[in-house]
């Protein structure tokens, strides 16, 4: 069976001080929660280490939002695998579509970030999706097709999770229909040479949907925003009911 993958994005929220007072409520939350879910957060840069220090012996892991390809050099607001390893980092996000629409990320540098991810230990997040305009043309399938070619050349699908984010449903409160979400990521699981790679749904994931996102047959968990940044609301999700 595969694994349910339950995962925060923070993107650019959060100080250090609000990362520590964000742990005070989720994590007892999380004292029952169903074995066989990884509970990842996906934090800034600066929440890491204030995070790592705080999270031993718990179920959540630690992930960041970007890394770089190389190991070292000359690359401003880059950070390295190893510098991310050194403090507990065991995941992070690669090709967000606010990385591919605002930082210039192609599918050549996502390709190049998730080897370098995954030979230097970390297990990646690889997003795709299509927009709203690819959708209305229907052009969806054609789109998350090519984007799996192009950034899956020479990974390792054996240490990889994939998220489906539909752009437009990103911190819109459009969700995309779950039967419409279900049936993009079995396709996707048909184009991979791995067909146990855990795939998740993101896009405007809340405590009133989560279960029935996660009743879905090909949905293995979500990646969520917005709903991530709130204790209450991202242990509700964490421990859906199924
Ligand atoms: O990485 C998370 C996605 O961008 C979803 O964000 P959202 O849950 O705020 O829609």
């Amino acid at each position: 069976m595969r694994k349910k993958v339950i995962a925060g994005n923070w993107k650019m929220f959060k100080t250090q001080a609000e990362s520590e007072d964000f742990l005070k409520g989720f994590l007892p939350a999380l004292e029952d929660t169903p074995s066989g879910r990884e509970v990842i957060l996906c934090v800034p840069f600066t929440d890491l280490n204030a995070l790592s220090r705080n999270l031993h012996g718990s179920l959540v892991q630690l992930g960041a939002q970007n890394v770089h390809w190389e190991t070292q050099g000359a690359y401003t607001g880059e950070i390295s695998a190893e510098m991310l390893t050194e403090i507990g980092v065991r995941y992070v996000i690669i090709g967000h579509s606010e990385r591919r629409q605002f930082f210039g990320e192609t599918d050549e540098t996502v390709n190049l970030r998730l080897k370098a991810a995954q030979k230097n230990g970390l297990t990646p997040i690889l997003c795709v999706g299509e927009t709203k305009q690819q959708r209305d043309a229907g052009e969806t399938e054609t789109l998350i097709s090519m984007q799996l070619n192009k950034d899956l050349v020479d990974i390792n699908q054996s240490n990889l999770i994939i998220a489906y984010e539909p752009i437009w449903a990103i911190g819109t409160g459009e969700t995309c229909e779950t039967k419409e979400a279900n049936r993009v990521i079995g396709l996707m699981r048909s184009q991979l040479k791995n067909p146990d790679v855990p795939i998740q749904y993101g896009g405007s994931v809340k405590p009133s949907n989560i279960d029935e996102i996660m009743a879905q047959p090909e949905i293995d968990g979500v990646l969520v925003g917005g709903a991530s940044l709130e204790a209450d609301s991202f242990a509700r999700i964490v421990n859906y009911q199924n």
